[in-house]
């Protein structure tokens, strides 16, 4: 579903990603862990065109555009067809960049009421089932800056699955947050991930990638330096790179 082939990308003399090879399969949670600068957020936004890749190729969801097939990639689409294939990523960022001026409901509508032509009685109604599911209904009349951190974050994915996205991606989503409102939003997280979204996570929270992930990339310096399941990570890391950072972080 998401694939990245031999993936380059420098800004200027700084060659960050070096020659990335992944696949992310319909259904699979990969969260990617690393240390600071090697790459990891640059990664998840060369997967949706947030930055350019300098070589290589990005294919992503070959079902969601009929004459796409390996071998064609996303530079080769018409502008229509990639803000298609865009709108099927969601994306949650580290900060959560709610618009302030709108209520916690009117966040969650005003994109799909732009793009997807559903009447206002139905954007409502899908607007406060995810607000249920993210445990904030009752926040629907709220201005965000009345929310802690971890509200706004809920609404945040929130607002990203009301474009129906078949894949989401997190960059790192709980790392601007007090410790105490870490745990809401991997709770809404592993909920979504239960119910079989694909999702590619860059996290720091191991506990939830040992947990939750289907499989675990660690990258250093640019490169996948393993992957496997958590446990072949967590309790098995085949590589020094990756025994040096799990003995530092856990
Ligand atoms: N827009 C940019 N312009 C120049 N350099 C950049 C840019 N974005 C990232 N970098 C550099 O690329 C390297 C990798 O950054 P990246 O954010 O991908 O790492 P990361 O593994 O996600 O780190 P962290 O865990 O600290 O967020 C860093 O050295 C960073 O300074």
């Amino acid at each position: 579903m998401i694939k990245l082939k031999n993936v380059h990308k420098s800004f200027g003399d700084l060659e960050v990603l070096k020659g990335i090879n992944l696949t992310v399969e319909e259904g699979e949670v990969v969260c990617i862990i690393g240390p600071s600068g090697s790459g990891k957020s640059t990664m998840l936004r060369c997967m949706n065109q947030l930055e350019t890749i300098t070589s290589g190729k990005v294919f992503i969801g070959f079902n969601l555009i009929s004459h796409m097939e390996e071998g064609e990639d996303l530079l080769k689409l018409s502008e229509k067809e990639a803000s298609k294939l865009r709108t099927n990523l969601g994306m949650v960022f580290q900060r959560f960049n709610l618009f302030p001026h709108l209520t916690v409901l009117q966040n969650l509508t005003i994109a799909p009421a732009l793009v997807k032509g559903l009447s206002e009685k139905d954007l409502v109604r899908k607007a406060e089932d995810l607000l249920r599911s993210v445990g904030l209904y009752e926040k629907k009349d709220e201005y965000p800056n009345k929310l802690s951190g971890g509200q706004q974050q809920r609404v945040a994915i929130a607002r990203a699955l009301a474009m129906d996205p078949t894949i989401m991606l997190f960059d790192e989503p709980t790392s601007a947050l007090d410790p105490e409102l870490v745990g809401e939003v991997l709770e809404v997280m592993k909920k979504l991930a239960e119910g079989g979204m694909t999702m590619v996570v860059v996290t720091h929270e191991m506990g939830f990638a040992r947990e939750v992930a289907s499989r675990v990339i660690f990258m250093d310096e640019g490169q996948i330096v393993e992957e496997g399941t958590p446990e072949e990570i967590f309790d098995h890391p085949k590589m020094d790179r990756t025994k040096a950072f799990l003995n530092k972080v856990l």
